[in-house]
C-alpha cells in the first residue's frame, strides 16, 4: 500500500512539475478603440480618461505626460525632456524633439579637472548635470499642432493627483529606499522623497501641484519667463548651477522628420538625431535583413550571434558619427545605406565573434549636405503616438526643488564629456558629440511606429539607455519573425550588445544554459551580473481584427488600460 501510495506521489510530483515548465503565454489587454500603455496605471487611466472624452491620441499624450510627472518621478518629469514620433490616422507620420539643451554657459571641457581628467559625479548629480528642460515647451507645441480639447483640461487631471496623492507600489518603495538618501546629500536638506515611505502609502505633491496650476494659468511662459522659471534658475545657480533666464527663454522645441525605412515588409517610423535611436534600429535591422531569422529558434546561439554583430557594429558607429544635427554634419543617408550596411557584415561569420577592439567605426564615402520613460498610444481615430521622455538617471541630477515639487534632469551626461570615457550607460562618445552651448545631447531613445501593408501595426519603446534600441528591437523582431502577442513579446527575455564593453548583457537566469555555453565556446563574454532590468518596454499592437493588444512591462509597474 505505502508502495502504490509514493508511486502515486511521484507520479503527480512528475506531472506537475511538467506543468510548471510549460510555458503559458501571456496575453494583454485587448480591446476595440483606444489604449495607453504607461510606467503607471494612474498615469494610463488618466490618459484613457481623455480619449474617452472625445480627445485625441494628442491630447492623451498631453495628459499622460503630465500624470506621469505626478506619478512617476524616478523618469516622468517636467524638469526634463523627450521625443515623441506619431502617425495620423491618414498616415501622415512626424516627430517631437523636445529634448534638453546645454546651457549656453556651458563648454566642452566642464567637467573635467586642471589634468583633463573627469571629476567624478560632475555630470550625473547636483546643479551643474542639469540640461535646459524641454518637457513644457514640448507639451505645449504638442497642443498647438495637434490638441482638441483646451489645456487646461488636460493638465487638470495631473494637478488633481498630485493634490489627492499617489499610491507608494512595492516596486516604487524599493526604488526610494535605494536613493532616497542621496536627496537629502545633492539637496543638504530633507526634501519630500527623502523619507521612509512603504508599499500603500500615499504621497502628496502640493508643491507640484501649485507649480502645475501656475503653468495651467500662465502657459508655457510660467515655466520658461515667470515665477517658475526664476524659482529654477534661482535655485540652480545658488547650488553651482549654470542655467540662466536667457536659456529657459531660448529654448524650444522642434519638429523633426522621423527616420523611415522598411525592413522586409514592414516601414518603420522611429525617432531621429539628437536621438541615435531611428539610426542605429535601421542599422540593425538592414544588417539582419538578408537572413531567414525564422529559421533560427527564438533567442538561440545563431540568433542571438547574428543580432549581437549587427549591434556591435551599429553602436560602434553610433560612437563615431552622431551627435545633434543642428551643429554637426552627419552622413545619416550613408549610415542607413544597404550597401554600406552588408560592407559592414561582410567580416562577420557564425564560426566566431568578432571582436569590438577589431571593430571600428566605418567608412563613409562623403557627408551629404543634408543634414527614458516610455509610453504608447493609440485612439479611436486612428492616431498613434509613441513618447520617450526622460530625467536620465534614475530621479535625474537628484536635485529636488522643493518649493517646484520636482526633481531635475542630469542629460549632460549624455554628452561625450570625455571622448573615450563611457558615461553612465557604458556609451563612449567622440567630438561629434562633444559639448557645446545650446547643443542637444546624443539620445538613445527610440520611440517607434511600425507599419504593414501601409496600416498601423505596431507601437512601442522602452527606456533603459543604451538598452533602449535594442529593447525596441527585439520586440519588433519577436512579433514580426517569431509571431508573438504584444504581451508575451514583452514579457520575453532580452539580451543587449553595445560594442563596448565587449559582452552580451543578458537579464539574469533567463536564457538557456547550452546557449550561453555554446556562445561562450564562439568567443562570446557573457554578463548577466550588472544587466537587472534591459529596458522596459510599453507597446500595443493592432491585431489582424483591428483590435489592440497591450504589452506593459512586467519588470515594472507598467500598466496598459483601454476602452
Ligand atoms: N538619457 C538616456 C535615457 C535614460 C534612461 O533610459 N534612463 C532610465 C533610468 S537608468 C529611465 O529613465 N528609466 C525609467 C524606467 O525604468 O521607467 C537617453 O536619452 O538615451
Amino acid at each position: 500500500m505505502k508502495k502504490l501510495l509514493l508511486v502515486i506521489l511521484l507520479i503527480s510530483l512528475f506531472v506537475n512539475c511538467k506543468k510548471e515548465k510549460t510555458k503559458v503565454k501571456p496575453i494583454g489587454l485587448i480591446t476595440d478603440n483606444g489604449m495607453i500603455v504607461s510606467a503607471r496605471k494612474e498615469a494610463s487611466e488618466i490618459g484613457v480618461q481623455i480619449l474617452k472624452k472625445g480627445g485625441n491620441a494628442f491630447d492623451a499624450m498631453i495628459a499622460t505626460d503630465l500624470a506621469l510627472a505626478v506619478a512617476y518621478p524616478f523618469a516622468g518629469n517636467i524638469g526634463g525632456g523627450g521625443f515623441m514620433v506619431y502617425r495620423t490616422s491618414n498616415g501622415k507620420t512626424g516627430a517631437l524633439d523636445y529634448r534638453e539643451k546645454a546651457p549656453l554657459l556651458a563648454s566642452r571641457d566642464m567637467y573635467l579637472d586642471d589634468e583633463r581628467n573627469v571629476i567624478e559625479g560632475k555630470s550625473t548629480t547636483g546643479a551643474l548635470a542639469v540640461g535646459v528642460p524641454g518637457t513644457i515647451a514640448g507639451l505645449f507645441e504638442v497642443h498647438k499642432k495637434f490638441g482638441s480639447l483646451p489645456f487646461k483640461d488636460l493638465i487638470q487631471p495631473a494637478i488633481d493627483l498630485a493634490k489627492k496623492g499617489v499610491v507608494v507600489t512595492q516596486k516604487q518603495e524599493k526604488r526610494l529606499e535605494k536613493y532616497n538618501h542621496f536627496f537629502e546629500d545633492v539637496n543638504n536638506k530633507k526634501v519630500l522623497l527623502s523619507g521612509d515611505f512603504n508599499e500603500n502609502d500615499t504621497i502628496k505633491y502640493i508643491h507640484l501641484a501649485k507649480t502645475l496650476e501656475r503653468i495651467r494659468d500662465n502657459g508655457k511662459d510660467e515655466f520658461y519667463k515667470g515665477e517658475t522659471g526664476q524659482k529654477l534658475v534661482n535655485h540652480l545657480q545658488e547650488n553651482g548651477g549654470i542655467i540662466t533666464l536667457e536659456d529657459l527663454e531660448k529654448y524650444e522645441a522642434k519638429w523633426r522628420n522621423p527616420i523611415e525605412f522598411d525592413y522586409k515588409d514592414l516601414r518603420i517610423i522611429s525617432m531621429t538625431l539628437p536621438s541615435s535611436g531611428g539610426i542605429c534600429l535601421a542599422q540593425i535591422l538592414k544588417s539582419i535583413e538578408p537572413y531567414n531569422l525564422k529559421e533560427f529558434e527564438h533567442n538561440s546561439t545563431k540568433y542571438i550571434q547574428l543580432i549581437t554583430e549587427a549591434e556591435r557594429r551599429a553602436y560602434a558607429d553610433r560612437s563615431h558619427f552622431l551627435g545633434d544635427i543642428d551643429f554637426v554634419n552627419v552622413p545619416i543617408d550613408s549610415l542607413t545605406d544597404s550597401n554600406y550596411i552588408n560592407h559592414r557584415m561582410s567580416d562577420f561569420s557564425f564560426e566566431k565573434a568578432t571582436k569590438s577592439a577589431d571593430v571600428s567605426h566605418g567608412k563613409i564615402s562623403g557627408y551629404e549636405s543634408n543634414e527614458t520613460t516610455h509610453y504608447s498610444i493609440i485612439d479611436s481615430f486612428g492616431n498613434a503616438v509613441s513618447v520617450t521622455t526622460t530625467l536620465n538617471g534614475a530621479y535625474g541630477s537628484k536635485v529636488f526643488i522643493e518649493e517646484l515639487g520636482f526633481f531635475l534632469n542630469n542629460e549632460m551626461d549624455d554628452f561625450s564629456i570625455k571622448p573615450g570615457t563611457p558615461n553612465m550607460f557604458g556609451l563612449i562618445g567622440a567630438e561629434a558629440n562633444a559639448i557645446a552651448p545650446e547643443k542637444r545631447m546624443l539620445s538613445s531613445m527610440t520611440p517607434t511606429i511600425v507599419e504593414q501593408n501601409g496600416k498601423l501595426k505596431m507601437v512601442v519603446g522602452s527606456p533603459g539607455g543604451s538598452t533602449i534600441i535594442t529593447s525596441v528591437l527585439q520586440n519588433i523582431l519577436n512579433v514580426t519573425e517569431f509571431d508573438m502577442g504584444m504581451q508575451e513579446s514583452v514579457s520575453e527575455a532580452r539580451f543587449h550588445h553595445q560594442w563596448l564593453p565587449d559582452n552580451i548583457k543578458m537579464e539574469p537566469n533567463a536564457f538557456d544554459l547550452k546557449t550561453k555555453q555554446q556562445l561562450k565556446n564562439l568567443g562570446y563574454e557573457i554578463d548577466e551580473s550588472t544587466s537587472v532590468v534591459i529596458g522596459k518596454v510599453d507597446a500595443i499592437l493592432v491585431l489582424e481584427n483591428g483590435q489592440l493588444e497591450g504589452g506593459a512591462d512586467p519588470r515594472g509597474d507598467d500598466t496598459a488600460i483601454g476602452f
